[in-house]
This record gives structure tokens, C-alpha cells and sequence, in this order.
């Protein structure tokens, strides 16, 4: 048997059903793996400062840093949380087949649509689209992991609120009522699961490598490409998918002002075994076409 492979975790249901997943998905190929469950550490322990290492994101700094501190071999993230630059010393090594990558609608009726609608997200991408789509409406700030926004939708007199389809699935807490968002563009790597090891960790990378989808690889390494164009180290309204068919990706791609009223999409397909550049090329289309001038102002206000 094989050197076992501890697997970190945060304790929200949703990290411990990935980490889970992964763990099993592991098992099955021969490797032995345990969950280690990892608390908010004190940043300090590390000999740096967090910066100088390019660790950045609020969801996965935790087990990026238990990482380095080699208090455990593996992470698992949901990819969309991961900034497009991973820390130095941290690598992919896998990313798992994607679940259901689109937003989802939970509501009460689907009355309040023709009227004055309340509709709760903690998301400035979900905000922008929802309100380009219902300017009438009022949107509510709405923050915590999937649970905690699930119990806060049912206490207040809300309308609706807006998940990932993929959060709520793993955590069976779909509901009786919701719509899928088709028109609604996701988080670049929304639904997708990434795990990472350290830099030069062999035994773990092999472990992981058969666990890799390629094809969600790809398209979510394309969405993440034009992310990394457009953000240039701020959260702007970005939304991309791109799906895979018959060896050419199709991707969209949309960048939206704060308040919906602006927004610039881009489609544009290319052949799947030929991505290199083509996330870049479909930001610098989006820049072209009015997008730096919505940047601009979006970084203006978020700055004040
Ligand atoms: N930012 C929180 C977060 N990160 C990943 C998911 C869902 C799972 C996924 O998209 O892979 C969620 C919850 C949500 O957006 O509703």
C-alpha cells in the first residue's frame, strides 16, 4: 500500500462532501486517503507573509496555507473560488468532471417576477445579470456558506435567492421549488472541483492524475484565462462557461456594469485541441467592444 494521503477540509457541509468525494474517488483507484479536517489558521506560522506568496483567496487560503505548512498533502476548492494565480509552490493537479455549472432560482412562486421583486445574492456578478434582466427589482445582500443562506432565504420575506446548482445538488438541499438560470452566465469554473498539491509532489501528483477530466480542464482553463485578462486584481460582474462539443469549445463570456444597465458579451468558438491564447483573445474582444470603459468605472467604485 501506498504512502496515504491526507486530504484537508473546511467544515462547511459542502467542503467535507468534495473532500469526501475526492477521497473516495482515491479509495477506488488503490490509494488510501484521510480527511484532515483544517481550521482558519493564524497566517502567521508561515515565514512569509501571506502576499509575498500569492495567497490571496478568502475560501481556500486556509488550505492553501495547511498546504505549504505540509499539514496535509491535498486540497480540494471549488474552482471558482481559486484566484487565477495559485500560490507559489501550490500546483493543479487535478480538476474534476464538472456537476451542473449553471445558476439556479430558489423561490416561493415565480409571481413577484412582473412586479417589485426582492431577490437576495452576495454576488456582484449574479446582481449585475439579475438586474440587466429585472431593473425594477431590488437586490439584497445575502452572505454565508450554503446552508447558512438557505436558512436566512426562509426567514426573511425575501422573494428568492440565487445559488449554484452545483452547491446545492452535492448537499442534497435542492428544493421543491427553483428555476435554472439558463440566461444567467456562471462564475468562470462554476460546478468544477480543483484540487491541489504541492509543487514536486510526485506520489500525490500520479495519485491525482487519473482523477483529471480533460475536457473540463479545458474549458474551464479557457474561462479562467479570460477571467485573468478582464479582472486585473479586482471582482468585476464577469460570467463565462464554455462547453466542449464534438472537439471545438464553445465559449461565452460577458462583463456587466455594477448596477446591469451596461454590458458587453463575447461568443466565439475554437477547436478544442487548440485553446492556447483563445481565453486571452475573447477578453481583448470584450475590451475592445466598451469593456475597458465598464472596467474602469466598476474599479472606480469599488475603490471608494
Ligand atoms: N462562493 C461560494 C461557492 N463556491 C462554490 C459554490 C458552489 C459549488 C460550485 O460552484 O462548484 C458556492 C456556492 C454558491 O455560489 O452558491
Amino acid at each position: 500500500m501506498s504512502k496515504r494521503l491526507r486530504i484537508g477540509t473546511r467544515d462547511s457541509e459542502l467542503a467535507l462532501w468534495q473532500a469526501r468525494r475526492v477521497q473516495s474517488l482515491l479509495q477506488a483507484g488503490g490509494q488510501d486517503a484521510e480527511l484532515m479536517p483544517v481550521k482558519s489558521t493564524g497566517d502567521l506560522i508561515l515565514d512569509k507573509p501571506l502576499y509575498e506568496l500569492g495567497i490571496t483567496g478568502i475560501f481556500t487560503k486556509t488550505l492553501d496555507v495547511a498546504l505549504l505548512r505540509k499539514d496535509i498533502d491535498l486540497a480540494v476548492h471549488s474552482m471558482k473560488d481559486v484566484p487565477t494565480a495559485l500560490p507559489k509552490g501550490i500546483v493543479q493537479a487535478a480538476v474534476l468532471k464538472r456537476a451542473n455549472p449553471l445558476d439556479i432560482l430558489v423561490h416561493k412562486g415565480l409571481d413577484f417576477l412582473n412586479a417589485e421583486g426582492v431577490v437576495a445574492t452576495g454576488s456582484l456578478r449574479r446582481k449585475a445579470q439579475w438586474l440587466h434582466r429585472y431593473p425594477l427589482h431590488e437586490i439584497v445582500d445575502l452572505r454565508g456558506n450554503v446552508n447558512t443562506r438557505m436558512q436566512k432565504l426562509a426567514d426573511h420575506g425575501w422573494d428568492a435567492a440565487i445559488f449554484a446548482a452545483a452547491g446545492l445538488e452535492r448537499i442534497g438541499l435542492l428544493p421543491d421549488q427553483f428555476s435554472t438560470l439558463q440566461w444567467m452566465l456562471p462564475a468562470p469554473a462554476q460546478g468544477a472541483m480543483m484540487v491541489v498539491v504541492r509543487e514536486g509532489d510526485t506520489h500525490a501528483l500520479e495519485a491525482l492524475s487519473g482523477l483529471n477530466d480533460p475536457e473540463t480542464e479545458r474549458c474551464t482553463a479557457v474561462e479562467r484565462e479570460f477571467l485573468r485578462e478582464l479582472e486585473g486584481g479586482c471582482t468585476a460582474p464577469i460570467g463565462a462557461l464554455a462547453v466542449e462539443e464534438q472537439g471545438r469549445i464553445r465559449f461565452r463570456g460577458g462583463l456587466f456594469s455594477l448596477d446591469g444597465a451596461d454590458k458587453v458579451l463575447v461568443e466565439k468558438d475554437a477547436k478544442a485541441d487548440a485553446i492556447a491564447g483563445f481565453g486571452r483573445q475573447c477578453a481583448r474582444e470584450i475590451l475592445d467592444s466598451g469593456g475597458g470603459a465598464i472596467l474602469a468605472a466598476v474599479k472606480k467604485s469599488l475603490s471608494r
